[in-house]
């Protein structure tokens, strides 16, 4: 069932978005520390990911969105005039330039200043256009309404799709060895999972050899896991933020995590922080939570007993929702409004999850990948931890030796791109920032 998405747009709560992107773009371009998403570096600012030919972001922007159109017109018995409106987005992004949101678009006066437009999709920075393209792609579809299509998540088809899937069942009934663990290892087969999950292939399995989680860890190539651990085990239970990636095979073992983080005296509190509108296909929405919610509490013990704790979390405040604007706005967490600042710094630890939030939480650049985690988050507010599969350009942290191997691995692999590690999802890491 498709529970109809709140209404909500990209608000922006810091002025408006052109005064923001100017400030950043001029200290930018004055060759500051600061970058155009607000993450400083002593190294001062790597190149802005933009959609240069022949880049992973220019085939993001030339063939995964066209395909996206394709896939959800295919999906949704849409009538003609969104049709047309489809064909519209799909000629602009192909072979036009970047147009404004129609004046009588709800909430396009967020978007009206922004400084990008009349520009190639391809020149603008890749961070932008990708969350543009979803805001028009709902537009086009009439999800903010009025009218009848209104709250109604485009996606909604392929997000059904995963989360009923039988996978999901065996997946699930694996969750029956965990009480067996030590309390060590359930952690860590907890939080992999929730790692995994972003590759969008549940991780309960904690076998080896059947693809289990032992065999993926080869693919970690920087955990911090300990560290993790320890910002959580330092002092009394606080409030944990987990900023939630993709809905389905992603959010159920982020939901057990939670679960697990409340049930272990980690957190007194888990804020869940996902979008206010459907967004880059599979990220969660409330909706999204509350399917998540319903397949647990339909599964066999023990997901039953996870679904029925998390209910019960939810109404006694524990487990909090979160859907703040800014987690669809077209920039880095460097430029994160104060009141979602003021969440993150009263956090025991932030949890940022998936590759997007990665980008944002980074900055969305040609980092050395070798920069220091802890250097290109400093501005962030309070502890932080990424788990995230590779999935784009953007890596940071990587030990020397690590990027060594993995050039080698590459250079020897005769189908490889060469930065297939970069952005194929078979490599994942865990950074802290304590
Ligand atoms: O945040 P997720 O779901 O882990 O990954 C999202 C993402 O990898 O998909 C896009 C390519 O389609 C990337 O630009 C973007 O970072």
């Amino acid at each position: 069932m498709t529970r109809p998405s709140s209404r909500s747009g990209h608000s922006d709560s810091t002025g408006t978005a052109a005064a923001r992107t100017a400030r950043a773009d001029s200290a930018e371009s004055a060759g500051s520390a600061e970058s155009a998403d607000g993450t400083d570096s002593a190294h001062g600012s790597a190149p802005v990911v933009v959609g240069t030919p022949g880049s992973f972001a220019r085939s993001v922007l030339d063939e995964r969105h066209p395909a996206l159109i394709e896939r959800v017109r295919r999906a949704v018995p849409y009538p003609p005039a969104l049709q047309r409106a489809l064909d519209a987005l799909l000629e602009e992004i192909t072979e036009g330039v970047v147009e404004r949101l129609a004046d009588d678009e709800p909430g396009a006066e967020r978007w009206r200043d922004e400084p990008h437009y009349g520009r190639p999709w391809a020149d603008v920075p890749f961070l932008w256009a990708e969350s543009y393209f979803y805001r028009r792609l709902l537009a086009a579809l009439g999800h903010f309404g009025p009218g009848p299509w209104q709250g109604i998540d485009p996606f909604a088809p392929f997000k059904e799709a995963e989360l009923t899937s039988t996978k999901v069942d065996d997946e699930l009934s694996a969750l029956d060895r965990l009480p067996g663990l030590p309390a060590a290892e359930r952690d860590r087969t907890l939080l992999l999972s929730s790692l995994w999950g972003n590759r969008a292939d549940l991780g309960f399995r904690m076998s080896t050899g059947s693809g289990g989680l032992a065999e993926r860890v080869p693919g970690l190539v920087v955990d911090d896991s300990a560290a993790l651990w320890g910002v959580l085990d330092a002092g009394p239970p606080g409030t944990v933020c987990l900023v939630a990636d993709n809905a389905g095979p992603e959010l159920l073992p982020d939901l057990v995590l939670a679960d697990h983080l409340l049930g272990s005296g980690r957190a007194d509190t888990v804020v869940l922080h996902l979008k206010p509108y459907p967004y880059y296909v599979s990220d969660a929405t409330t909706a999204d939570v509350l399917a998540c919610l319903d397949r647990l509490s339909g599964a066999a013990e023990p997901a039953a007993r996870v679904g029925a704790r998390l209910r019960q979390a939810l109404r006694a405040g524990r487990l909090v929702l979160r859907a703040h604007p800014f987690s669809c706005a077209p920039h880095g967490y460097g430029l994160m409004p104060a009141d979602l600042r003021d969440d993150f710094a009263s956090a025991t630890l932030t949890i940022m999850k998936g590759d997007l939030n990665y980008r944002r939480l980074v900055g969305d650049r040609h980092w050395p990948a070798t920069i220091a985690f802890d250097e290109v988050t400093a501005y962030f507010p309070g502890p932080v931890a990424a788990l995230r599969t590779l999935k784009c350009d953007v890596v940071t942290g990587l030990p020397a030796g690590t990027l060594e191997r993995l050039h080698a691995e590459a250079a020897e692999d005769p189908a490889g791109s060469g930065a297939a590690w970069r952005t194929s999802g078979t490599h994942a890491l865990i950074q802290v920032r304590a």
